[in-house]
């Protein structure tokens, strides 16, 4: 689920939500969903040298269309001079100014304290932020973007019979010498869950994309990885299994 992010450190971003009158004002949530542990916090690590509020939306991909609807929805129209540009003015709000950026860039940008607000899925705020205590979760639950990150196995071979995390840990293959290797984007949040959970032999590779093809390549026995549909885990014959979600986004 999308939505919206601040640092802590800049109180002032705090007047422009109190001014907008939509149903986006802005409501301290609870920050436990984020707060995992904080490993190389940098917010705030400089004072903003400028006198307007940075908001950063999603550049391109699944969220910027959405969320540009849904500012729009609040009579917030984002209005970009030159669309070859990454900057552009929301003119209901004076002293904002938005700069277009991919989503793991707006969270990496709220932490070394070139952006103050942000626009970006939970999945991207707990793997980039880690539980970092100065980035404030304003709004949880934007309605747009919903997926959930998702253990997934296959569904033929040792694991035909599979069907829980706990069985997953339980099978009698998972060695120092060959423990069960996990393919996935998310290098933080995968461990720390495997590990929560019990999983003593684990190792994980990563690629950019197209995990679901790693089991069938041999490259790993099961991927960790976003999922909102399912088609591409049923194309791929994967399957999500009980106790496997990290988190719902
Ligand atoms: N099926 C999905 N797959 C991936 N992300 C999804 C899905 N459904 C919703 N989302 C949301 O969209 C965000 C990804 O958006 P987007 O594709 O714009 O990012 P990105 O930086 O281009 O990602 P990537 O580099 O992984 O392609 C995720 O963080 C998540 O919150
Ligand atoms: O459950 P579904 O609706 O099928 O969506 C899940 C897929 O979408 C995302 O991939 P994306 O389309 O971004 O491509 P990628 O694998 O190259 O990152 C995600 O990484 C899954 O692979």
């Amino acid at each position: 689920m999308a939505m919206w992010i601040m640092t802590r450190l800049y109180p002032s971003a705090m007047s422009v939500h109190s001014s907008v009158k939509s149903p986006i004002l802005c409501q301290y949530a609870s920050q436990s969903q984020s707060q995992v542990a904080v490993v190389n916090g940098k917010a705030g690590s400089r004072v903003s040298e400028w006198n307007e509020i940075r908001l950063g939306l999603p550049s391109k991909g699944r969220m910027s269309a959405d969320t540009l609807d849904l500012l729009k929805d609040c009579q917030l129209s984002v209005k970009q001079v030159n669309p070859r540009q990454y900057v552009a003015e929301i003119p209901q709000i004076p002293n904002l100014e938005v700069w277009f950026q991919r989503p793991k860039d707006i969270l990496r940008k709220l932490l070394s304290g070139d952006l103050d607000l942000g626009i970006v899925g939970l999945d991207t705020v707990s793997e980039y932020g880690q539980g970092n205590e100065d980035l404030i979760i304003v709004h949880d639950a934007l309605e747009y973007g919903d997926c959930h990150l998702s253990i997934a196995i296959p569904k033929y071979g040792i694991f035909e019979n599979v069907n829980s995390l706990k069985e997953l840990a339980q099978m009698p293959q998972w060695t120092e010498e060959k423990p069960l290797r996990i393919a996935t984007g998310f290098t933080y949040l995968g461990p720390k869950f495997m590990k929560d959970n019990g999983f003593k032999h684990v190792t994980f590779s990563t690629a950019e994309g197209a995990l679901e093809a790693a089991p069938a390549m041999g490259i790993a026995d099961a991927i960790l990885d976003l999922v909102s549909s399912g088609t591409t885990l049923r194309e791929n014959n994967l399957k999500e299994i009980e106790g496997g979600v990290v988190l719902e986004s």
